[in-house]
């Protein structure tokens, strides 16, 4: 790993018109560039009220600065943060001052890649500054604080330290080609072996979860022509956003809409209405709202309470359960209330789109269904992302073929090069294996004279 030594700068905050505005630099030379600019260098963390005259001596803005001495910063490296008004000419000028001082732009991602250099920050962290600041709901905030402060780091600390210990099981057979792995440590390592597969499934387990978290929980609305849907999205959304009419097969194209419900995000789509006796044009648009509910983590089912319960097409009814499926009797305005609700084995809510009628009990209903697809290790969200899948795919791949090999009969040193390419795939998640500490733990292991 090269450590990087030139100073980068970049705008903090968004291009726009605010109170504040943010520029920061980081890098070795930025204790001169400070000294350069304000006269001098102040003590660490101290902010200071300053005028920012550019490298022209030209007066740009009535300034706060703070500088950060290395390693205790962000980056590990000695950096500046100077809040200017938040105007994006002033902003821009300051910038291009620093760039005039001998700074340059800095990359996408750049100060955060710096703090991973430095040791500040492991991959998984790195991914979860990127999670907070994209997080949209209270769970996708509560699961990136987590990962921030190293959840998923320990969970693969854990791996890799079960890991350790297979290998050095095995690696202690390796100079000794004449001596076969005798038969009960080779079950013992089969077993450890079981049990890092079983971790590692759990571990990919969350990866759906974790998609669900960035992106939003893909919520179908599906029913009927006329049943209500769009009138039903309207009211989760707060506004007139689909088309409602009394016409059935109003709705001609999925569309989608962002909603948060309770702690969770939601990717809400309103669905044409499933005919069973449709127009070719009709049968398009039923087409598509089949391909969203075969993608659907959540369904409403939308059911005009007033008419008989209709049929869903097979493959989209073998996809509800009771876990992923609230079904809406909708229009119990009408009827005087009275209409029954079959029995179905959903939780059931009954409501009015047109009126409100039962609408504070939709928004709960929804987050107790989706509150259960959480995925919880120990006491902690765990919500992995598709790097973090692909190299636990790997590693699994890996542990398989190490646990065939082993099973066969086959060199003892074949195993170890498999257990090793799970421990580097396991090492890409955090992005650090600390190859020290595996030597430790693996040589603590050998008796003494070996
Ligand atoms: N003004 C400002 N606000 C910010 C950041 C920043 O860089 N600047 N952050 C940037 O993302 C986040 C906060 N994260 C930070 C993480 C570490 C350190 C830091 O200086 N760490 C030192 C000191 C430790 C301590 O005193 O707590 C260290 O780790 O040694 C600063 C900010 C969000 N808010
Ligand atoms: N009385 C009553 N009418 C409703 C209710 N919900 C919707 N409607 C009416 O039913 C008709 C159809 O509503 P939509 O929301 O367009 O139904 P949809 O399921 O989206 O229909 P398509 O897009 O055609 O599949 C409209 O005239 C709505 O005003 C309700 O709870 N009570
Ligand atoms: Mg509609």
């Amino acid at each position: 790993m090269s450590f990087p030594s030139d100073a980068i700068a970049a705008l903090a905050t968004p291009v726009g018109t605010s109170a504040i505005a943010v520029v920061r630099a980081s890098g070795a030379q930025v204790p001169a560039l400070v000294t350069a600019i304000f006269g001098e260098t102040p003590p660490p963390r101290l902010a200071r009220h300053a005028d920012y005259k550019d490298i022209a001596g030209r007066l740009v803005d009535d300034v706060l600065f703070t500088f950060f001495a290395a390693p205790n910063s962000f980056t590990g490296e000695d950096t500046v943060e100077i809040s200017c008004h938040g105007n994006p000419f002033i902003a821009q000028r300051i910038l291009e001052d620093l760039f005039a001082r001998g700074c340059r732009p800095a990359e996408p991602g750049e100060f955060s890649k710096r703090a991973f250099l430095h040791g500040r920050l492991d991959l998984t962290q790195a991914e979860a500054v990127m999670d907070l600041i994209h997080a949209r709901s209270e769970r996708a905030l509560t699961a990136a604080n987590q990962q921030l402060r190293g959840s998923l780091g320990r969970q693969m600390d854990s791996l890799i330290s079960q890991l350790i210990n297979v290998l050095a099981m095995v690696e202690a057979y390796i100079d000794f080609p004449e001596e076969d792995l005798p038969a009960e440590d080779r079950a013992a390592v089969l077993r450890s072996l079981a049990q890092l597969k079983t971790d590692t499934n759990r571990l990919l387990a969350t990866s759906h979860y974790g998609a669900m978290l960035r992106d939003g929980i893909k919520t179908v609305i599906l029913g009927e022509p006329n049943a209500g849907k769009s009138s039903l999205l309207n009211r989760l959304v707060g506004r007139e956003r689909a088309l409602v009419s009394p016409e059935p097969g109003t709705t001609r194209d999925y569309l989608e809409e962002r909603v948060l419900v309770g702690a969770h995000a939601l990717r809400l789509i309103d669905t044409a209405g499933l005919n069973p006796s449709p127009t070719s044009l009709e049968q398009r648009g039923i087409e598509k709202t089949l391909e969203q509910a075969a993608e659907a983590d959540l369904f409403l089912w939308v059911i005009d309470g007033t008419r008989p319960l209709p049929v869903l097409p097979p493959a989209t009814a073998q996809r509800l359960t009771p876990e992923n499926t609230l079904a809406v009797f909708n229009k119990a305005d009408l009827g005087g209330g009275q209409v029954s609700v079959p029995t179905l084995p959903f939780p059931t809510l009954r409501v009015s789109a047109l009126t409100g009628l039962g609408f504070d009990q939709l928004p709960p209903a929804i987050a107790q269904l989706a509150d259960a697809f959480q995925n919880q290790v120990g006491s902690e969200i765990i919500a992995i992302n598709a790097r973090h899948a692909h190299a636990l795919e790997q590693a699994r791949a890996c542990l398989d073929s190490a646990a065939t090999k082993l099973a066969d009969g086959v060199d003892t040193a074949l195993v170890a090069s498999d257990l090793r390419g799970t421990m580097d795939a396991y090492g890409q998640i955090s992005g650090k294996i600390d190859h020290e500490r595996v030597l430790d733990q693996l040589f603590a292991t050998f008796c003494i004279g070996k």
